[in-house]
């Protein structure tokens, strides 16, 4: 079947038994307080780290089966932190998310040019592309890692916090693109702490000490009573244009 699918997922670490799926054309969101696992969730279906117990299917096979090389031009990751390619320039950067298409002998053709040019076009980060990545600000570096993940051109993207650094500007800019990338079919999982951009999503899932605490359309979900048991009694939403809006009564 396609998509991307944890089922049953025990270990490593705060993960207690969680079902998760991804499909084609699809945004979801994940949230939860800090320590719930959600990284090493997505780290697990992104075939970086192997539960003790469940397995992860990539369209309908299981992600340990297949070669590297396959499962990277299926599925693109963009961590939270470092390591960073610090020393690169920001183009050997993206070209880097082209790895898992070149054949035995590394050789670019002209799709991986094309690719890496619409990455660094999406991600606006074409105008850092001559500069090491090592002299970029925060927000900046973070457009490239992005860039170097879309131009792998995934059908599904696991990205973990993927607007922190990025200015009100970038965080607009991101969540618009991530809507216009679902349109034409991928599938994106991304960890978000801000429940008004998960808002955007097309399914918001929030886990609880390693557990799956809710699921379902962000409207359903984001409820007074279920945000301050997350993350306490100061927590309000409002309603505008069909859309929650979470806020900090002070
Ligand atoms: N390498 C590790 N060794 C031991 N414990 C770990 C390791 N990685 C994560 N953990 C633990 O697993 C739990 C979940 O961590 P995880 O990073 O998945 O949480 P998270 O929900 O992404 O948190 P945050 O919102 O703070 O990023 C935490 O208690 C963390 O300390």
């Amino acid at each position: 079947m396609a998509g991307l699918e944890a089922r049953g997922i025990v270990g490593p670490y705060a993960l207690l038994g969680v079902d998760l799926a991804v499909r084609p054309g699809e945004w979801v969101a994940l949230l939860g307080p800090n320590g719930s696992g959600k990284s090493t969730l997505l780290r697990v279906m992104a075939g970086l780290l192997w539960p003790k117990a469940g397995e992860v299917f990539l369209e309908g096979k299981p992600l340990r089966a297949y070669r590297s090389y396959v499962r990277g031009r299926l599925l693109a990751y963009l961590p939270q932190g470092g390591p960073y390619p610090e020393g690169l320039l920001v183009e050997e950067v993206v070209r880097l998310g082209r790895l898992p298409h070149l054949g035995l002998w590394g050789r670019e053709g002209r799709e991986d040019g094309e690719a890496v040019e619409w990455a660094l076009e999406v991600t606006g980060a074409s105008r850092f592309r001559g500069r090491y990545l090592g002299s970029l600000s925060g927000g900046e570096r973070q457009r490239v890692l992005l860039a170097r993940a879309l131009a792998a051109r995934p059908r599904y993207l696991l990205l973990d916090e993927p607007t922190t650094f990025l200015d009100l500007e970038y965080q607009g800019g991101l969540l618009a693109l991530l809507r216009g990338l679902v349109a034409k079919g991928m599938g994106i999982l991304a960890v978000l702490h801000d429940p008004n951009q998960a808002a955007m999503a097309d399914r918001v899932v929030v886990l609880k000490g390693g557990r799956l605490l809710a699921e379902g359309r962000p409207g359903a979900v984001f409820t007074e009573p279920l945000l301050q048991g997350l993350y306490g009694p100061g927590i309000r939403v409002a309603h505008l244009m069909g859309r929650p809006h979470v806020y900090l009564d002070g």
